[in-house]
């Protein structure tokens, strides 16, 4: 086995996805546990990668195990593989909070420890994922380590003080802009389009903007003057916007989100 995922629910998959439509590892190269019956059966069933229920034989298969449970379950897991984890072992936490010197001082050995984070358009190789690692994993290994997260989208590798922003900006996001697709197209529904054309309309306009930004290197604000005409109707809605307060509103959402992270 060459990577091992403890918990192998959204996150997981999608970064698993990502991996194997890559060709970075095989199917029979990762090995996966969940918790239940019927994880199993799914993670079997859609990833079709080795399956097991038990977190010891996933530390003992792989000597990169990624942590991808819930923060909440990160000690009990830590604890339950304590005796079968090596200082040959890389441990990597996707979890908002759960930082390098707990992760180490959690397993209990001095070994390599990264943390991703990660967010779900991984599943589609659009992801973001925010890496940092402690100082025993070398240049080398950090090189590999990135190719695993560039298998699934784009990395940066950040300093740790910085996770917390990058989980608001890059891992809680997309539900932010999902939201925001869903509110688009209730709009254009509510002016006459059928529902699924209204979903095509809003998230293809997100994804070219997105792109327009990445692409041109042009600030959004600027690319956001091109789109309003004087006197058009663009600027309207930019008005309405700006009184229902919803630079605030996103401002507001992710120093939430950021700040949950901390405490977590
Ligand atoms: N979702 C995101 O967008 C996102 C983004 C960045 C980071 N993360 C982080 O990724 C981690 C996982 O989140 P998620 O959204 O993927 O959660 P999730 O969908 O609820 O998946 C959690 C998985 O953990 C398994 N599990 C629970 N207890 C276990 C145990 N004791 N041993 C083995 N497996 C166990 C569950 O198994 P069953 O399938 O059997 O229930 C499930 O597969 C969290 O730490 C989260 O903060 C998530
Ligand atoms: N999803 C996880 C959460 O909601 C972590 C970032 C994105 O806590």
């Amino acid at each position: 086995m060459k990577i091992g995922f403890i918990g192998c629910g959204n996150m997981a998959s999608a970064m698993i996805g990502g991996i194997l439509r890559q060709g970075i590892f095989s199917k029979d190269e990762i090995i996966v546990s969940n918790l239940t019956d019927e994880g199993r059966a799914r993670s079997e069933k859609t990833l079709g990668v080795v399956t097991t229920l038990n977190n010891n034989e996933i530390v003992r298969s792989a000597k990169t195990v990624v942590l991808a449970v819930k923060p909440q379950f990160y000690e009990k897991v830590l604890t339950e593989v304590h005796d079968s984890l090596t200082t040959e072992h890389t441990i990597i936490g996707i979890a908002p909070g759960k930082t390098l010197a707990w992760l180490e001082e959690k397993a209990g050995l001095p070994l390599k420890v990264v943390r991703f984070m990660p967010n779900t358009p991984a599943q589609v190789g659009a992801g973001m994922t925010a890496v940092c690692t402690n100082d025993r994993v070398s240049e080398d290994e950090l090189a590999e380590i990135l190719k695993i997260t560039d298998s699934f989208g784009c990395t940066e590798v950040v300093p740790e003080r910085l996770m917390d922003a990058a989980g608001a900006v890059g891992g809680c996001s997309p539900a932010y802009v999902f939201m925001f697709i869903e509110a688009m197209a209730d709009a254009a529904v509510s002016q006459g389009m059928p529902r699924k054309q209204a979903y095509k309309f809003a998230s293809q306009t997100v994804l070219g903007s997105a792109k327009m930004v990445l692409e041109t290197g042009r600030h959004p604000g600027d690319l956001k003057d091109m789109v309003c005409s004087p006197a058009g109707t663009t600027i309207e809605g930019v008005r309405t916007l700006e009184k229902s307060g919803f630079r605030s509103a996103v401002f507001e959402a992710l120093t939430a989100a950021a700040e949950k992270g901390k405490k977590l």
